[in-house]
């Protein structure tokens, strides 16, 4: 895609940008290094986080319905009324949720973190890596029934899957993929596990196989061999023996053809939880699969101060370790047919999918890469190019569109403390005539999704020189009902609807002049 784009930009973000220096204010790949964490326990618990993230997503999906659209991976088991069904008993989805709606902002839905727990999950812990689609809209309230639960029979959970949208074939294939991870518990399932007195296991966890915090085929393999302990095939309770007939139905084809090809597992597994993830209600639109562009500005921020056009932010080099020998430079076209030119300061690395991948970040400013560097307001700027070791990056020549024609002006300033009140100012560029300035506040909606408020900022009926290339739109905080004190600049121009970047503070504006 062509940066910028604001949802697909941080789609990307939270897909690839996931430990060491990123832009993001947090990343939930923290949770599955180790992979036999389970933050709400300590070691040896027997269970982990990486399953919990992967029974959950499933859980979610199960409910879809292929005949008439609905359900699917819309984050429904959020809700109470859902998450309490028998079908979803166990804390793991709470524990889920928990943890995976720390990634979600207005681009990234709750589905959508729910997604990328399992694709973290299996990533980070020995598995393939799986294609991820953005998009996901969240439910608004809970989906019908449809999990299928171990005393069913087989009949029964040929067509449960059947309604989710997977053949015989794709069930045993989603049901081994899925239980290579994790077990069963006791607490939760006294009839299918007695207590294990097992220091390793102080939650009573039964594993599908001897390796449950790993991806691999040992479930295959263990089954296969007849040394599984799998309490879903070997259960004393045989009525709940569902891993056994699901794995069974096909006369152990599937199974065999896993226990002998751990690539082909993996691949067959990459293809169906892939599919799992995008099993969305009817309606719904993914995005393309998201690849990481080579190449990537981020936090690209503007603020007029006083004569000075303040431009701050960040390039990422994917598939680049650290360098000292590596020259970077950004060259930027202004709005009078001249350029700029600046070298780069090394910021740090990232990393992503267990360190499989690796990323460079260079800031703007040489000395202080969190630091702004400074430019002319008068010939303002239209887009940034970047030379890496000589070789320009520049999106095939339509170089990195900079949006210019509105910003913060430094003169904003906080005032008082209870309530916090103060006077947001916006530098709108002369000539540059938006339809509207208005701030944005993220808030809630009555079912947790994220909704965006835009509070309009006047147009001053006379205009307000900054400097001779700005005039300022202000909006005095005390005349509203400030409630929220983070906010994003928006204006609308020609038509077009742009956010600023940067989440701002009121309070971290100076304070007011009395
Ligand atoms: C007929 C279909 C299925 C049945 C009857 C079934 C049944 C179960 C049961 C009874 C548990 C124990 C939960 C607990 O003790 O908290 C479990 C755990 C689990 N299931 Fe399934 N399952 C099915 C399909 C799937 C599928 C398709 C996936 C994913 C693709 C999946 C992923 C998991 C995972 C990762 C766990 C481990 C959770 C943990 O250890 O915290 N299951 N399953």
């Amino acid at each position: 895609y062509i940066w910028p784009s604001p949802q697909l930009d941080a789609l990307e973000a939270v897909r690839f940008d996931q430990l060491g220096f990123t832009v993001l204010p947090s990343s939930i790949s923290l949770f599955v290094s180790p992979c036999n964490l389970f933050v709400f326990a300590g070691a040896n618990s027997g269970r982990s986080d990486a399953a919990d993230w992967i029974r959950t997503a499933y859980h979610d999906m199960a409910t879809h319905n292929s005949t008439d659209g609905t359900g699917g991976l819309d984050a429904s088991i959020r809700f109470p009324a859902e998450r309490t069904r028998t079908e979803n008993i166990g804390d793991g989805f709470a524990n889920t949720i928990g943890i995976v709606f720390q990634v979600i902002n207005r681009y990234v839905s709750m589905a959508d973190a729910i997604a990328l727990g399992v694709i973290f999950a299996v990533e980070n812990c020995g598995g393939p890596e799986i294609p991820f689609r953005g998009g996901r809209t969240d439910a608004d309230e809970p989906n019908a029934p449809g999990v299928p639960e171990p005393q069913e029979n087989i009949d029964s959970h040929v067509a449960s899957f059947a309604r989710q949208g997977f053949t015989q074939t794709e069930m045993i294939g989603l049901v081994a993929c899925g239980h290579t991870f994790g077990g069963v518990q006791h607490s939760v399932f006294p009839d299918i596990v007695n207590v294990l007195n097992d220091p390793t296991s102080t939650e009573d966890v039964a594993h599908f196989d001897s390796t449950f915090v790993t991806f691999d085929n040992n479930i295959a393999t263990e089954y296969i061999s007849g040394t599984t302990q799998n309490p879903l095939v070997v259960g004393f309770n045989d009525t709940t023996n569902s891993d056994k007939r699901i794995f069974g139905s096909d006369g152990n084809a599937t199974m065999h053809s896993f226990a002998d090809s751990p690539k082909l597992f993996a691949s067959t597994c990459a293809d169906l939880f892939a599919r799992m993830v995008d099993t969305v209600p009817t309606g719904v639109k993914l995005t393309d699969v998201i690849t990481p562009l080579p190449l990537k500005p981020a936090s690209v921020d503007l603020v007029l101060n006083g004569d000075i056009l303040q431009l701050s932010g960040f390039v990422r080099l994917w598939n680049m370790t650290e360098d000292p020998s590596r020259v970077v430079h950004m060259l930027w076209d202004d709005h009078a047919q001249g350029t700029g030119n600046t070298t780069m300061g090394f910021a740090g690395t990232s990393s992503a999918t267990h360190g499989k991948h690796s990323a460079a970040w260079y800031g703007f400013n040489d000395t202080v890469p969190h630091s702004p560097i400074g430019l002319d307001p008068a010939t303002g700027i239209k887009s940034l190019s970047f030379v890496v070791n000589g070789k320009l990056e520049d999106q095939g020549g339509l170089g990195f569109a900079v949006q210019d024609g509105y910003m913060l002006s430094a003169t904003s300033c906080s005032m008082g403390n209870n309530p916090l009140t103060g006077r947001v100012d916006v530098a709108v560029r002369n000539g540059v005539n938006p339809t509207r300035v208005y701030l944005e506040m993220t808030n809630h909606d009555s079912v947790g999704r994220i909704v965006i408020t835009e509070i309009d900022i006047p147009r001053p009926p006379q205009p307000v020189a900054a400097d001779s290339a700005y005039s300022l739109w202000s909006l005095n905080m005390s005349d509203q009902n400030v409630v929220f004190l983070t906010f994003n600049i928006g204006a609308e121009i020609d038509g077009v609807k742009y956010s600023t970047t940067n989440l701002l503070r009121l309070n971290s504006f100076a304070p007011c002049s009395q």
